[in-house]
């Protein structure tokens, strides 16, 4: 994650528990999460148990062992949305540090704009299409509102967010990358 602390130490720096979790060498949780866009609409699923309850979101969860990353991406999609993405790419990788827990969870973000079959509802998730314009992030993470415009522009990013009851926004950094990169932000 040494792009993750690089992140850490800008902008002013991280609160310390960002780097604490960072530098504390425990591989941080893995999850997927992958936005349905076709360039005018994204797919979000209002959310309807567990993390994130009651908000707006794309699909996905936490990588299961012996699956790849990309596995759990597709497999998520699947279970929650009914669907399967034709043309999944890797839209960026979101790292979030909460003030209560010993590791960051880093989450790789999926971007497609087709797929095959119907959204439908889940358990977990009730499927409604938005603008780009009308994207409800007042019902949504908070870091979602700066993350959004490179993901609506195909933009590849990384970000670093600190959250304290398990909510609350403290601090973020925020960087659009070239996939191919793998230098220093
Ligand atoms: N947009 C956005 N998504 C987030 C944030 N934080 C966060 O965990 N997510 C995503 C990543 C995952 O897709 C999802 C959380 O995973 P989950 O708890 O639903 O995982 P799961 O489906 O494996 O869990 P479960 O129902 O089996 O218990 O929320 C955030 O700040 N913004």
């Amino acid at each position: 994650m040494t792009w993750a602390t690089t992140l850490a130490k800008a902008d002013g720096g991280a609160p310390p528990f960002v780097r604490a979790v960072l530098e504390s060498g425990t591989s941080p949780k893995l999850l997927t999460l992958v936005m349905i866009d076709d360039g005018k609409r994204v797919l979000l699923g209002h959310k309807k148990r567990g993390f994130g309850m009651g908000y707006y979101n794309g699909f996905g969860g936490k990588v299961e062992p012996g699956e790849t990353i990309r596995q759990a991406a597709e497999r998520e999609l699947q279970e929650e949305a009914c669907i399967e993405a034709v043309d999944l790419r890797e839209a960026g990788v979101l790292v979030f540090a909460f003030d209560d827990q010993p590791v960051a969870w880093e989450v790789h973000v999926f971007a497609a704009s087709s797929f095959r079959g119907e959204p439908a509802e889940t358990d977990e998730m009730r499927p409604v299409w938005f603008n780009h314009e009308d994207v409800p992030f007042e019902q949504m993470w908070a870091d979602d509102q700066f993350w959004y415009p490179l993901l609506l522009r195909r933009a590849y990013f990384r970000g670093v967010f600190a959250f304290t009851q398990t909510t609350q926004l403290l601090w973020h950094s925020l960087t659009e990358r070239d996939p191919g990169d793998e230098g220093c932000p």
